[in-house]
């Protein structure tokens, strides 16, 4: 799915409106119609509903929830929010179709004194519909006194399309002055930008896309850099295996991890690795993380540094497709040496995380020879390393957008949506994942995957988008066996045969 621009929205909409031949009103009525079902889905009918309306198409859209939920008996009250002179044709439209039951009930905000005076009663829901993607400027005066008023109230809020106040291109800095916090977004046809910021996360904990009927065509011809990965997008990637094959089909892969002390990243990262995929591996590691590993997995095959306490050399890289370097490798000199030596030799698949991210970030000017599509999987801190500080989430991902053009890598920015870089300067939001993952291990456990998808064949890009989405499906599959708090990446490691079988069942090449 794309994320469009707010002026691309605006320009699918009179799209929409030319090509489906409809008018500009009766796609505001299809809108509130699809709003005020999921309103009514999610709510019992015996919860008042207030609906703050501002001037705009926003406003308009929730003056018709109202009336569309007072025709299902439901307890509404609008409160429309004058911040400017007239309200917009279709608003005005909808404004004029307010039933008398609603118009009796009114309350119109025109002042800083209208505005102090509200009082919203515990135990409603509020439909915040005042601003939606026409914003153009920070909010102040009475629509900034009604948003801290809705923000410290003990009610429900559903922002429609956009919570009100917030910029969806760029960002709003740390902690938007003015602005909706909602609980639930119900975001027209696709996400924006913005809802995918960390720094957000207060004013849109969760958003849905609500299906809205916007041309297809028109969707298509708008060019954009970001996308939403969505399961049907990662079940279409995913290739079956070859009745006609054997181990060798599906390559050897080599894992370059463990050191003194972190012999279980390495255990993690190639169980991973053996359950996504590859055909065969050889862990190469310290003799300690080798007995562990012959014990618990049997599947893997190993070679023992000659250096007790970390990894320092490996000679023939001729015979592996793939390799994965750096969980729990340490930072020794020796080991530093090992992966300017692979960067050098290997001519395949490379993943490089954990510390060999850090490695990269003491030894820049590596980074000029990494191989071609190189993966690279930092959390935010170690990007931070590689690349320098950021003062707000979007420049951040400006960053990261350069950084995996200049290098001609696919850099993968671990968060809660992570970020998937493309060397063309796309990005590629991932939709799966839970804090239960936000533990040691897991940065592991997605190299293994990865590398096991490499290993096995798929193209870095490809890897690299569905090993990240299984990663957090799979977890999304623990959360719902067990609670978040104690999801271990070994419960993740063992549902992962689970999570491909499901997305496999919607790919049809996998259908029988
Ligand atoms: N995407 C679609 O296809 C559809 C979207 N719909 C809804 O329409 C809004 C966008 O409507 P628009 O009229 O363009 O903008 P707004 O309602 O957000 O507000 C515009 C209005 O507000 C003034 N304004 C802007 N910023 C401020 C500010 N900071 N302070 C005060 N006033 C401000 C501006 O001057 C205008 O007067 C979209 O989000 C959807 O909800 C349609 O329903 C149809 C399909
Ligand atoms: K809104």
């Amino acid at each position: 799915m794309k994320i469009l621009s707010a002026t691309q929205l605006k320009i699918v909409d009179a799209l929409t409106i030319e090509r489906q031949h409809i008018s500009s009103i009766d796609l505001m009525e299809r809108v509130a119609k699809i709003c005020a079902e999921r309103i009514c889905s999610q709510y019992t009918a015996d919860l008042p509903v207030v609906v703050f309306c501002g001037m705009g198409n926003n406003g308009g859209d929730g003056l018709a929830i109202a009336r569309l939920l007072s025709e299902q008996n439901r307890m509404v009250q609008v409160i429309v929010v004058r911040h400017t002179e007239h309200f917009s044709a279709d608003a005005q439209v909808n404004f004029d179709r307010l039933p008398k039951s609603l118009q009796a009930t009114l309350i119109t905000v025109r002042s800083e004194n209208d505005a102090g005076q509200l009082h919203i009663k515990e135990n409603t829901c509020v439909i915040d519909a005042m601003l939606g993607t026409g914003i153009n400027k920070p909010v102040t005066g009475i629509l900034e006194t009604v948003i801290h008023k809705i923000n410290s109230a003990p009610c429900t809020v559903i922002s429609i399309d956009v919570p009100s106040g917030l910029m969806i291109d760029h960002s709003s800095g740390e902690l938007p002055d003015a602005c909706v916090q909602a609980d639930l977004v119900l975001s027209l046809q696709l996400p924006k930008l913005a809802y995918l910021f960390p720094e957000n996360k207060r004013i849109v904990p969760h958003f849905e896309c609500v299906d809205i009927g916007l041309d297809q065509q028109a969707l298509l011809e708008q060019p954009s850099p970001y996308y939403f990965a969505e399961r049907q997008d990662i079940a279409a990637l995913l290739v079956p295996r070859n009745k006609f094959s054997h181990k060798g089909t599906y390559g050897h892969a080599l894992l370059l991890a463990g050191s003194s002390g972190t012999s279980g990243a390495a255990v993690i990262a190639a169980e991973a690795c053996l359950r996504s995929g590859a055909g065969l591996l050889t862990v190469h590691s310290t003799k300690q993380t080798v007995d562990a590993l012959s014990y618990r997995l049997p599947e893997a095959m190993t070679q023992t540094d000659e250096h007790d306490s970390f990894i320092t050399f490996c000679d023939d890289l001729s015979s592996y497709r793939a390799i994965g370097f750096g969980p729990g490798v340490g930072r020794a000199s020796e080991t530093q040496q090992l992966l300017k030596s692979v960067i050098q030799r290997f001519q395949g698949r490379l993943i490089i995380d954990a510390d060999g991210l850090n490695i990269l970030a003491e030894n820049k000017t590596w980074l000029e020879f990494l191989p071609k599509d190189t993966i690279l999987t930092p959390h935010p801190k170690e990007f931070e390393r590689l690349a320098g500080p950021s003062d707000t989430h979007f420049d951040r991902l400006q960053k990261a957008r350069a950084f995996a053009t200049r290098y001609a890598c696919i850099l993968i920015l671990k968060d809660t949506y992570t970020h998937i870089c493309m060397p063309d300067g796309s990005v590629v939001f991932n939709s799966t994942g839970n804090a239960g993952l936000a533990k040691g291990g897991s940065g592991d456990c997605l190299t293994g995957i990865i590398l096991g998808l490499l290993t096995r064949g798929y193209p870095p890009p490809q890897a690299a988008l569905t090993g990240t989405f299984i990663h957090g499906y799979t977890a999304d599959l623990c959360a719902e066996m067990m609670s978040q708090e104690s999801i271990l990446i070994t419960d993740v490691i063992r549902q992962l045969p689970c999570a491909f079988k499901q997305l496999e069942s919607t790919n049809k090449f996998f259908r029988s």
